[in-house]
């Protein structure tokens, strides 16, 4: 499923949070989002999901504007694994991974093994299965980020949109979350402060300002000058051979 942002702007009041934004993702393609803090990568990341309208511009996916999908054909077709999602605390881990599959469930249809096959997948997938009988509230902010991400595999979408989705977990889980999202055979946009991890990424977009400065593969674009210049931070970018570049930043 393809996306294109064509000529976007977002503003409140006076205030620009986006300007003139155009990006385009192929089907099958995994993008990553970096920039500072406040570059507008979250405010993106909501437009593209039609959960804000721009003010100006469109995005278009699968050729269709998002604010013309009806609501259900827009879950079916893409996920969010938002950074600040709030989830029930009276339900348990499953039931929550369980909501992943409401859009593809017909008025009066019961739930199936066809369904909980989805569920099963996902909490295998982020290693969640013995806690599944926990409730919501009493689980790490690892394990809910965890599994925010497993309702978003379960939902079944061809594209996928993650704001920030290492947050919180510890680096065993870091890993692995990158290695499902290089798993997942699905168009992947993904908003990530660890340029080690977007390193991993097919194509980088750099945003800074709520404009798009820059972006490419990642081998060739996130150099120690983009570094300087976007984040204003000096670093260190060590080519390996056959492994992803790794970037150390100089205190
Ligand atoms: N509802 C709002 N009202 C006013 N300003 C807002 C609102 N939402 C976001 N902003 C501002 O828009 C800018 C972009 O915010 P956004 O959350 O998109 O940045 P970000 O790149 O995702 O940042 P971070 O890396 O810290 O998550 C910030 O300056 C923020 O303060």
């Amino acid at each position: 499923m393809n996306l294109k942002v064509e000529n976007v702007s977002y503003r409140l009041g006076k205030k620009v949070l986006l300007d003139n934004v155009s990006l385009s993702l192929q089907e099958r393609e995994r993008v990553a989002i970096i920039g500072p803090n406040g570059s507008g990568k979250s405010t993106l990341l909501r437009l593209i999901c039609g959960l804000n309208k721009p003010t100006q511009g469109e995005v278009l996916l699968a050729g269709r504007c998002v604010h013309r999908y009806p609501r259900r054909r827009l879950a079916q077709s893409l996920a969010f694994v938002q950074q600040k999602a709030n989830t029930e605390d009276i339900v348990r881990a499953e039931e929550a991974v369980s909501l992943g599959r409401t859009p593809w469930i017909k008025p009066f249809e019961a739930w199936s093994e066809y369904h909980q096959g989805f569920v099963e997948k996902a909490l295998l997938q982020v290693d969640m299965q013995d806690k599944r009988h926990q409730y919501w509230h009493t689980l790490s902010g690892g394990e809910q980020q965890r599994l925010h991400i497993a309702r978003a595999l379960a939902q079944n979408t061809p594209f996928i949109v993650m704001d920030e989705p290492t947050n919180h977990l510890d680096i065993k889980q870091q890993l692995g979350v990158l290695s499902l999202i290089h798993h997942i055979e699905r168009t992947m946009l993904v908003a990530v402060h660890d340029l080690n991890h977007a390193m991993r990424f097919d194509r980088v977009i750099v945003l800074k300002d709520g404009g798009v400065v820059a972006q490419g593969a990642p081998e060739t674009l996130i150099t120690e000058a983009l570094i300087k210049e976007v984040f204003e931070v000096e670093s260190r970018v060590i080519k390996s051979m056959g492994f992803a570049s790794n970037v150390q930043l100089i205190a």
